[in-house]
């Protein structure tokens, strides 16, 4: 069965949705940003100050070539892996791709205690939140389905999307 690809800005969910998802699906969680951890043995932070974004968008287009070859997966990408079209044309031959949303200031309040957002860090963060935000929303509706997470508990976006999914005979419980 085809990947179930979360997509969406930081802050939206798509980690702690993506994971419950997997659960009530009986499937696969992957993270990207995790993975990517994993293989450099450093923090998503880290990899941006030491090695840099560029290195870091190498090692997601890397990751997404070999996850776009597998199937019924339930993917959490990165906020910014959008930016590359081919990552989401590649994602979206085997896979749905639904975007999660939410206003910059339910982002704000969601990571704003969060230091592993690098892209972050610098500067007024509501500011570059809705500077970041404006240079992706086009990418975000690639998207066949998209849920607004903003007044939703994670448990009810997961029966949103399930239900979604369900509706378009994507799976069949
Ligand atoms: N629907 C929600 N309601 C309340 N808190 C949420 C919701 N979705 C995400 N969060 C919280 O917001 C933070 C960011 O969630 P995360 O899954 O890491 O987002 P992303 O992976 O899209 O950056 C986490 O602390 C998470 O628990
Ligand atoms: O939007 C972005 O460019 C990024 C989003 C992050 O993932 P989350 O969206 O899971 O926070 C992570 O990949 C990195 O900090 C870059
Ligand atoms: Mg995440």
């Amino acid at each position: 069965m085809k990947n179930i690809v979360l997509i969406g800005f930081m802050g939206t969910g798509k980690t702690v949705v993506g994971r419950r998802l997997a659960r009530r699906l009986k499937r696969e969680f992957i993270d990207t940003d995790a993975e990517i951890e994993k293989l450099m043995g450093k923090t998503v932070a880290q990899i941006f100050a030491r090695d840099g974004v560029v290195r870091f968008r190498s090692e997601e287009e890397l990751l997404v070539k070999k996850l776009a070859k597998r199937e019924d997966l339930v993917i959490a990408t990165g906020g910014g892996m959008v930016l590359n079209t081919e990552n989401l044309l590649l994602l979206k031959e085997n896979g749905i791709l639904v975007a999660l949303t939410a206003s910059p200031e339910i982002i704000y309040d969601r990571v704003r205690g969060n230091k592993n957002r690098p892209l972050l860090m610098h500067g007024d963060m509501m500011e570059k939140i809705r500077e970041l935000l404006q240079e992706r929303e086009n990418a975000y509706k690639a998207a066949e389905i998209t849920v607004d997470t903003g007044n939703s508990s994670i448990v009810e976006i997961v029966e949103q999307i399930t239900r979604c999914l369900l509706e378009r005979n994507y799976i069949t419980y």
